[in-house]
């Protein structure tokens, strides 16, 4: 039987920041199953490094990521990896006047589905709740309009794979399980992997089939929610009590939404 190739293979890998003092990733291996998969661990640990790194976005400085066999190093151009891997980032701004729907439209026009359909670009509209917002210029969404527009880009693109930094912090919890309710099926139905990384442990338990569990010195346990997120692995990962984590959960949540709100400000500023 052919030997199947993992989603993510990691081999050696070293990788710093510039003028980081430590690197993220020193001497790293492993693979990383696909599917709908969420990262979960404490901040700075280097899951969105992993993201990056898995998406092609950023190159180790030593050793190899492959991406469904498929060197990271090695893509021909910006299409060829747009192609194995779209990333939503955890802040992303549009200046553009256009109005939303344009911009729907080409995103899905312009991706890599091989059959476009009406009806799949109405309902993806629908689930994220944007159909009503079709004629609103792109700079003036409000920041949970704008991580369901993201959303939105991300399936009407069409990419092998998907990989998201706390794509969801923004909206409201209704919205939150729809998107992820959403995602799973469309990556079990596409056989698209998606990556997500959530802050919010309950949504990582709900919805992932998958998760990866982040602890210092980088060992990453892998399996499904109910055999990864024990409250021992938890305290051990988060070097806290399991009772306090939801206190660092609305903490974190405090903290992307200023981070946000700085980048916003910063935009409005210039
Ligand atoms: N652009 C950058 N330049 C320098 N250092 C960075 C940069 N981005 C991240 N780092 C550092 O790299 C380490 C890993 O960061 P990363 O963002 O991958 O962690 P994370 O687990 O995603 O954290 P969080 O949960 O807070 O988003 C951290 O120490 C962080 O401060």
């Amino acid at each position: 039987m052919a030997e199947e190739i993992p989603f993510i293979e990691l081999s050696d890998i070293t990788f710093s920041y510039p003028e980081a003092e430590t690197p993220v990733f020193s001497g790293f291996s492993g693979n990383l199953p696909g599917g709908f998969v969420s990262l979960a661990g404490p901040n700075g640990i280097g899951k969105s490094t992993l993201m990056l790194l898995a998406a092609g976005r950023l190159l180790p400085q030593k050793g190899r990521v492959r991406l469904l066999g498929k060197d990271t190093a090695d893509f021909a151009d910006e299409e060829e990896r747009n192609r194995f891997a779209s990333f939503v980032y955890q802040n992303m701004e549009f200046e553009t006047p256009e109005p939303l729907e344009a911009v729907l439209s080409q995103v899905y026009s312009g991706g890599f589905h091989e059959k476009k359909s009406d009806q799949f670009y109405k309902d993806v509209l629908r689930t994220f709740g944007l159909t009503d917002l079709a004629g609103r210029s792109l700079s003036k969404l409000s920041k949970g309009e704008m991580q369901r527009t993201l959303l939105a880009f991300s399936v009407l693109y069409g990419s092998r794979s998907i990989f998201m930094d706390e794509p969801v912090f923004a909206l409201e919890d209704k919205q939150k399980e729809e998107a992820l309710e959403f995602f799973r099926g469309y990556s079990r139905e596409n056989r698209v992997t998606v990556y997500v990384s959530l802050h919010e442990l309950d949504l990582t338990k709900k919805y992932a089939e998958t998760v990866l569990l982040f602890h210092r010195g980088h060992t990453i346990d892998v399996g499904s929610p109910a055999e990864i997120l024990t409250s021992e692995a938890l305290e051990k990962a988060y070097g806290v009590p399991a009772a306090m984590l939801r206190q660092k959960e609305y903490l974190d949540r405090k903290k992307l939404e200023e981070e946000s709100d700085l980048l916003k400000n910063r935009g409005d500023s210039e």
